[in-house]
C-alpha cells in the first residue's frame, strides 16, 4: 500500500443528482486498499434517535427542510474532517453540494424561509472561513434528469417515491451551474465528468477512466 507522506489524503468528492449512481461509483473503489470510502450517511438521516428526518423532510418540507439540512451539514462536516490512514479519500457528496444544490434549491423555491436560509448560509460561511476543508478533485456523475427519475422509481427508496421530475431538473441545473459553469469560487477543485446516463454494464469503462485519473493524481500527491 502506498504510504502517504503528506499530512492529508488526496481527497475526491463524488457529486451528482439523486439516482446518478454515486454510491455504486464509490463502492467500485472498494477493490483498492489505498482508498478510504465515505458513503453518504443516509442511514443517519433516516434514524436520528429514532426520528426519520429524511422522511419528515419529504413529507413536510416547509416544516422540516431546515432541520434536515442542518443535520446533513453537520454529518458532511464530520466526514470532511474524519482522518483516514490511506493516501486517497473518496467522499460521497459534501458541504458544497449541501449549500450550492440542496439548500440553494430550497431557498429559490421558498421551501425554507429567508431567515432560515440566512442561518444555514452563515453556518456555511463560518465553516468555509474557519475550518480547513481540502478537496483535490470532484468526480461529477452527470446524468439526464429523466434517466435518474426512472432509476429512483426502480430503486424504490420509500421516502423518494414522491420526488417529482421537476425537482430533479432543478437539482440538475444547480449541479451544472456549480460543476460545469463553475459559478461558485469556494470549491475550486478540478472536475472530472462521468457520463452517468450509461447503465451499469457500460459504465465500468467510464469508471476505469476515472480510476486512472484518481490513482495517478494520488500518486503525484503522495510523491510530492
Ligand atoms: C449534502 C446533501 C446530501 C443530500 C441528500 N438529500 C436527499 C436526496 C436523496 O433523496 C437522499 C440521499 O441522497 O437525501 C437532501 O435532500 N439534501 C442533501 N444535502
Amino acid at each position: 500500500a502506498m504510504t502517504s507522506i503528506n499530512s492529508r489524503p488526496f481527497t475526491v468528492l463524488v457529486e451528482g443528482n439523486i439516482g446518478s449512481g454515486k454510491t455504486t461509483f464509490v463502492e467500485h473503489f472498494k477493490q483498492f486498499e489505498d482508498i478510504s470510502l465515505l458513503t453518504e450517511p443516509v442511514e443517519e438521516w433516516r434514524n436520528l434517535r429514532g426520528w426519520n428526518l429524511l422522511d419528515l423532510m419529504y413529507k413536510d418540507p416547509a416544516k422540516w427542510a431546515m432541520t434536515f439540512q442542518s443535520y446533513v451539514a453537520m454529518t458532511m462536516l464530520e466526514m470532511h474532517r474524519r482522518p483516514t490512514s490511506t493516501p486517497v479519500k473518496l467522499m460521497e457528496r459534501s458541504i458544497y453540494s449541501a449549500r450550492y444544490c440542496f439548500v440553494e434549491h430550497m431557498r429559490k423555491e421558498g421551501t425554507i424561509h429567508p431567515a432560515q436560509f440566512a442561518v444555514l448560509d452563515e453556518w456555511f460561511r463560518f465553516i468555509d472561513r474557519e475550518i480547513p476543508i481540502e478537496v483535490d478533485l470532484i468526480v461529477y456523475l452527470r446524468a439526464t434528469p429523466s434517466v435518474v427519475y426512472e432509476r429512483i422509481r426502480k430503486r424504490a427508496r420509500s421516502e423518494e417515491q414522491c420526488v417529482p421530475l421537476s425537482y430533479l431538473e432543478a437539482l440538475h441545473s444547480l449541479h451544472e451551474d456549480w460543476l460545469v459553469n463553475r459559478t461558485h469560487a469556494e470549491c475550486p477543485a478540478p472536475v472530472l465528468m462521468i457520463d452517468a446516463d450509461l447503465d451499469l454494464s457500460q459504465i465500468t469503462e467510464e469508471y476505469k477512466k476515472s480510476e486512472h485519473q484518481i490513482l495517478r493524481q494520488a500518486v503525484n500527491v503522495v510523491m510530492q
